[in-house]
């Protein structure tokens, strides 16, 4: 697996990983397969009841897809829910005009395929269309009736909607996408030892995109986080462990972040996190959780097991146009407010006047 289709994997997982959305998503897919089985078996073989079902079910998922999707957003689960509207619009037709559902069957299973796909590589826009454009002649025979006019309508309809979100979501959301995708360039903007964006990536971010991308004058929160006592387990453990000690936690710090949240190493000891779109107060929780993440339990280092804490300051954006190195110093000063209060802890810096 390259490194980008690990990434993506990760994106996915991480999509998947907020505490509600599984049970829901597993429910739903119960709840669609119980009731399409017990349709079956009522109607004698597949039906027009199973028809419905399946398409509640899509609709059903569809929109917990993209509420899911609004309120944090990931084009891969956008891009899935168009395909789950689609499937149910499409069934709807098919139900009502009734249209052939065998001749419609192979085009699903290519969309279905196409999604998939797309959750995967969703950053690939034409992939879709030329997965889409490959099964309208599975699915329209010479004679075409008009249900199957309207599943290509549909069809070529979703394609639209979804390159649009795509592009949509591109401009709006990428923290991740702003990481460049070429080798070379991704080299020079990533910490090594890490694998995470550097600082330099972290204040080109800043600079660039990350007033933009905010939604609202409250939802970009910077924190500043730093292990505590780092030098110790360097005199402790030597520089080798140390180097451990710090992939260890940036990979538990990642491990805990959403997609649209940008974390950094700095330099040293110190990472840097953008959380976009969430309120201060979530932002804050965030952060307990990040810490709790790194004190719950050991790092694993070789044969050996550190324990750690962090601390961290944060600073959420102010209204206008306050520049980003003016909400750096918040952070860092909040960080530094931590630290002389006895480390293992998180101060948010005040609001400025106006937020
Ligand atoms: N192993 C390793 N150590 C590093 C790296 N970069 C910086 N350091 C060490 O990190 C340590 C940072 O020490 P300090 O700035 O005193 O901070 P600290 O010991 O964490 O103390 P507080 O931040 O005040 O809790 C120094 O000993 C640096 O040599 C690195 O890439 N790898």
């Amino acid at each position: 697996m390259s490194e980008a289709e690990l990434g993506g994997f990760r994106q996915m997982q991480t999509a998947f990983r907020e505490p509600l959305v599984v049970p829901t998503f597993l429910l739903a897919v119960a709840a669609m397969t119980s009731f399409v089985i017990w349709d079956v078996a009522r109607e004698g073989g597949w039906g027009l009841g199973a028809n419905l079902r399946v398409a509640c079910a899509g609709i059903a998922l569809g929109l917990l897809g993209l509420i899911r999707g609004l309120w944090s957003p990931s084009i891969r689960l956008q891009s899935l829910s168009l395909y789950f509207v689609m499937y149910a619009w499409q069934l709807v037709a098919g139900s009502t005009f009734g249209s052939d559902t065998l001749l419609q069957f192979p085009g699903l299973l290519v969309i279905m395929f196409a999604s998939v796909f797309a959750f995967v590589h969703a950053r690939d826009a034409w992939v879709n269309i030329v997965l889409a454009g490959i099964s309208v002649p599975l699915v329209l025979p010479p004679a075409a009736s008009t249900a199957q006019w309207l599943f290509v309508l549909g069809l070529f309809a979703s394609v639209i909607l979804l390159v649009w979100v795509n592009c949509a979501q591109r401009e709006r959301t990428s923290a991740v996408i702003f990481l460049s995708k070429s080798q070379w360039k991704r080299d020079a903007q990533t910490d090594m030892l890490t694998g995470l964006p550097n600082r330099r990536t972290f204040e080109s971010f800043m600079e660039r995109e990350a007033w933009r991308l905010a939604s609202s004058p409250t939802s970009l929160t910077l924190a500043i986080i730093d292990i505590d006592h780092f030098k110790m387990v360097n005199d402790l453990h030597g520089h080798d462990a140390g180097d451990g000690v710090l992939k260890e936690v940036a990979d538990r710090l990642s491990g805990n972040l959403r997609d649209v949240d940008l974390l950094a190493r700095l330099g040293g000891e110190e990472f840097a996190l953008v959380m976009l779109g969430i309120p201060r107060e979530a932002a804050t929780a965030l952060l307990g959780r990040l810490k709790n993440a790194i004190e719950s339990r050991p790092l694993a280092v070789g044969t050996l097991g550190v324990r750690c804490t962090i601390s961290a300051g944060l600073a959420t954006g102010a209204v206008g146009d306050e520049s980003w190195d003016a909400l750096y110093h918040r952070a860092d000063q909040a960080l530094y407010e931590a630290k002389a209060g006895g480390r293992n802890r998180i101060v948010a810096s005040p609001l400025e006047a106006g937020v």
